[in-house]
């Protein structure tokens, strides 16, 4: 028997039966390891001769290559489980990241689409210019745009505004608009909506669950005609409501009233009105003739910068007034709406002491200072090109040359009466403490109007329909440096559409160098641009 070296290893008898770790464990201890071959011995068998100091095996190498096999296998399997663990766990963290950004970028797109939808509402709905429950505002706007339009009330009745389709009104808020009218002594007006109230009655037009009989109607008429002096006429509506309805509505008033007969009312309407609405009513630019020089109605307005021009049209002299057009392109007139338009309120009229929301003046508005904005600084000194006039804002220079930009939006009938922009008394807000007066105005049209709005001087007879990105330009001061009264101006009411401009108010400060006074007591902006232009003449033939 031949025995030959094999692997033979003594197992630890501490050790209970035969590992993979044992294996390799005493193979690496060679005090522990044994090496011997038996011949024809098959590997892996034990031998039991051999097992006189612990329990030896001999370790069959084809046991072992399964061993390693199964091992590795096992090994192999476990890896494998661990990638297939990894690969779902990767697996599930991705499809809960695609969930989470598709439920954000859906929630993200849905409150976008919401908004814009609330916003392209907002855009489209007309808006008037009362807030919703304030009636009285919303029913003097449409008498403002009945009068001024010579709009009949029938007509609006069915949403007829000059051919443009409005809201029809039912039989109850042609009757407000009559009972408005009343209290307004627009004794006409009143008696105008009370008949359509009373036709649309005839018709069963729906009065909107509001109960309204014409009894009703014709007892509130019966007070308008006596208050217009026409007491025979109330005296037969009494008597016709005094059996069909003797309690309803102004019944038990016109009764009374009919006892005392009340002093007649005056019509309100003035002279300067009709002017007003005579050009608030024209749809073009009202041209005025210019005596003295005619050749410049239409000019090339040089700029203090050389080649930096703008088309300019001369509308009034004497008070000089002109448009400027393409002053602005789309992108700035866009930018300054959308920086004001969540924080416009409406437009107040007053003095220091006390502002108040007015009908005088229906709009909502809000300020751009040239530091908030780039887009109003751009503009400011652009306006500064173009005017020669200093408009800078900083107060560590000294008293401000201009105000902020003045933006205001004006919705349905939304108006400003007439007035006069430069401030009268002491009324000079303290931001502009020591800067004088607005000595002129450039209005800067920031939309066009469908129809209406017009900006009207009253006693120069001038009227600008807006054109969007066209500014108008006028000096509130002659050059002698006295208000100019010939510049009263207003804002017409807006009939259809939404009008959006934009104030610049120029001040003295910074300008009483740069506005020349001319050499007569009375000149003209235009005397004084050709004096000047023959004074540098003077001077250059001179050197
Ligand atoms: O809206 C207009 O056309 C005129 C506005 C105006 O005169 C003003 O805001 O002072
Ligand atoms: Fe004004």
């Amino acid at each position: 028997m031949v025995f030959s070296c094999i692997p033979r290893i003594q197992v630890d008898p501490t050790t209970h039966g035969f590992s993979f770790f044992n294996f390799y464990r005493y193979q690496n201890n060679a005090e522990k390891v044994f090496i011997s071959t038996r011949e024809g011995s098959h590997f892996g068998r034990v031998d039991n001769r051999n097992h006189g100091d612990g329990r030896n095996l001999l370790v069959n190498p084809e046991v072992v290559k399964v061993v390693v096999v199964v091992v590795v296998v096992v090994a192999a399997a476990v890896v494998l489980l661990l990638l297939l663990v990894v690969v779902v766990v990767v697996v599930v963290v991705v499809v809960v990241v695609v969930v989470v950004v598709v439920v954000v970028v859906v929630v993200l797109v849905w409150i976008n689409y919401t908004k814009s939808f609330r916003r392209s509402l907002e855009s489209s709905r007309v808006p008037f210019e009362a807030e919703a429950g304030d009636l009285r505002g919303a029913g003097l706007s449409l008498l403002r745009l009945q009068s001024v339009y010579q709009l009949t009330a029938s007509d609006m009745a069915q949403g007829d505004y000059l051919g443009h389709k409005g809201p029809a009104l039912s039989p109850r808020d042609t009757f407000e608009i009559g009972q408005l009218a009343f209290t307004e002594s627009r004794l006409n007006y009143s008696l105008e909506w009370l008949n359509v109230t009373l036709t649309l009655l005839s018709q069963g037009t729906a009065t909107s669950g509001y109960p309204l009989t014409p009894a009703q109607v014709k007892a509130l008429m019966g007070r308008v005609y006596l208050f217009a002096g026409s007491d025979h006429l109330a005296q037969s509506l009494y008597d016709e409501v005094k059996f069909t309805d003797p309690t309803g509505g102004d019944s038990i008033q016109l009764g009374k009233e009919l006892d005392v007969k009340p002093r007649a009312l005056l019509p309100k309407e003035d002279d300067n009105f009709h002017n007003f609405s005579r050009l608030c009513s024209l749809e073009n630019i009202l041209h005025v003739p210019n005596p003295w020089h005619p050749s410049m109605v239409c000019r090339y307005r040089e700029t203090s910068v050389p080649y930096y021009r703008f088309k300019e049209e001369l509308l009034s002299v004497q008070p000089f007034v002109s448009v400027i057009y393409n002053l602005t392109s789309d992108t700035e007139t866009n930018s300054l709406k959308e920086h004001v338009k969540d924080r416009l309120v409406r437009a107040k009229v007053g003095d220091k002491a006390r502002t108040y929301v007015s009908d005088t003046r229906t709009g909502d508005l809000s300020w751009i200072w040239d530091s908030e904005s780039h887009i109003a600084a751009n503009l400011s000194l652009r306006i500064k090109h173009v005017t020669g006039l200093e408009t800078t804002q900083d107060e560590r220079a000294g008293p401000l040359s201009t105000e902020a930009f003045q933006v205001v939006n004006y919705g349905l009938g939304g108006h400003y009466e007439v007035h006069l922009d430069p401030f009268q008394g002491a009324d000079i807000e303290p931001v502009m403490a020591g800067s004088g007066n607005r000595i002129a105005t450039l209005l800067l049209y920031l939309s066009d109007v469908t129809r209406g709005g017009s900006t009207v001087f009253t006693k120069a007879g001038v009227a600008v329909p807006p054109i969007k990105n066209m500014a108008l330009f006028w000096y509130n001061m002659r050059p002698d440096q006295e208000l100019d009264l010939l510049t009263f101006h207003a804002g017409c009411p807006v009939l259809i559409g939404q009008k959006w401009i934009a104030n610049k108010w120029i001040w003295t400060s910074g300008n009483t160098f740069r506005r020349r006074c001319g050499l007569s007591p009375r000149a003209s902006q235009l005397d004084i641009e050709e004096d000047m232009r023959n004074g540098y003449r003077q001077l250059s033939d001179a050197r």
